[in-house]
């Protein structure tokens, strides 16, 4: 589909464009009044995630508020541990509890593979409602958890440890995590393959839990099933750019570029100049503004703004993005300033 506003897909495939297309993670999300209005009428997170009409409304609610180049699907990347039955809560306080964690040969065996138009339907639902109402004017980015980040959480049932349950697995019981990885990799490849068929434009893979993991660790645990993940969209979808992001994963850049995705997700531990040297006649980069910086005040904002623009450089290849997802308590005037001052800025790096 020709969209009237392509920024975003021709920097992720390194194409030039006028000025740096920018997008912001979670930018719907709870730091918005708005989504704190529609966020009452679901009765919890996840009932707002399976009703397609609230998460199409709140998907486009930081759409109306600022000149963003790029829409997300609103969403949660813990839908597929839900679906595969591991009875998933979000605890206020608390983040995302599972009631049943897997944390042996038999709960792993018996996981299967969701169908994305089944259990998951209503992810796709809420990807056409979407769809259907940004027309041609915005691509949009359908995304899922990394296989590794699913498992953490699946393993651990909660967040705040030290990862103890899943990486003991990793030590005393590989081919137990490699099978358990492996259904994961399935299930991401066919949920995102359908969220392209239902009209997602882009598709990011969230490794938020990757950086935790020694170099050898990540590269058979995180990166080879983001690998086949890669692999089966190239397959089945190659002109559907795939993002990968793997938090605090600066010292594995190249290998994640040689998975032959478009786009890595930088975030502020590593600059875009470095990151470029190392992988830019690969991949697109997007990032890297430190999320918390949107907390100074607008002169600020500007100021880190002209500083990652610089830091990038010249020429194509350039989504600009927070390094991780905007925080809850940020004032929605202060990530106004940022996408202005990219707004502002950007073009003279594209002359
Ligand atoms: C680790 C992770 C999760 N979910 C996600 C990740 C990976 C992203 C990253 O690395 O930044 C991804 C995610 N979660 C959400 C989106 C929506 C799209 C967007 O606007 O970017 C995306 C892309 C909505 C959400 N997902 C969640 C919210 C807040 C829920 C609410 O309204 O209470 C939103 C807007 C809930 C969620 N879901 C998850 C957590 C840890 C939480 C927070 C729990 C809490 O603080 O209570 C799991």
């Amino acid at each position: 589909m020709q969209l009237d506003n392509d920024r975003f897909l021709r920097a992720l495939k390194r194409q030039p464009v006028d000025r740096t297309p920018v997008w912001m993670m979670r930018q719907a999300g709870r730091y918005l009044p708005e989504y704190r209005e529609s966020r009452k009428k679901a009765k919890d997170f996840m009932a707002l995630c399976r009703n397609p009409e609230l998460c199409c409304e709140v998907t486009l609610q930081p759409l109306a508020r600022y000149p963003l180049d790029a829409a997300i699907l609103f969403s949660d990347i813990l839908t597929i541990p839900d679906a595969m039955g591991l009875g998933l809560r979000f605890v206020e306080g608390e983040g995302p509890v599972f009631d049943r964690p897997l944390r042996d040969a038999h709960a792993i065996e018996a996981i299967g593979v969701p169908d994305p138009e089944g259990e998951l339907r209503y992810v796709m639902d809420a990807v056409r409602t979407i769809r259907g109402a940004l027309g041609r004017k915005l691509p949009l980015i359908g995304f899922a958890g990394s296989p590794w980040t699913l498992a953490t959480y699946m393993v651990e049932g909660a967040g705040g440890s030290d990862y103890a349950n899943i990486k003991r697995m990793a030590f005393d019981t590989p081919e137990m995590l490699d099978s358990l990885l492996a259904k994961l990799s399935a299930s991401v490849s066919l949920y995102l393959e359908a969220q392209i068929a239902a009209g997602a434009d882009a598709a990011m893979v969230f490794d938020t839990w990757g950086g935790v993991l020694s170099p050898a660790l990540y590269e058979r645990f995180s990166l080879q099933p983001m690998q086949r993940i890669v692999a089966h969209l190239k397959r089945v979808a190659p002109h559907i750019p795939v993002i990968l992001f793997t938090k605090n994963g600066g010292q594995h850049l190249e290998r994640m570029a040689a998975t032959g995705c478009d786009a890595l997700g930088v975030d502020w531990t590593t600059d875009l100049s470095v990151a470029r040297a190392r992988v830019g006649r690969q991949v697109a980069l997007q990032g890297n503004l430190d999320p918390i910086s949107l907390f100074a005040r607008p002169e600020r904002i500007e100021a880190e703004v002209a500083r990652v623009l610089q830091d990038f450089g010249h020429g194509p290849g350039h989504v600009f993005n927070l390094g991780h997802g905007i925080l809850p308590q940020t004032p929605p005037e202060h990530a106004g300033a940022m996408i202005e001052a990219v707004r502002q800025l950007s073009p003279a790096y594209h002359k």
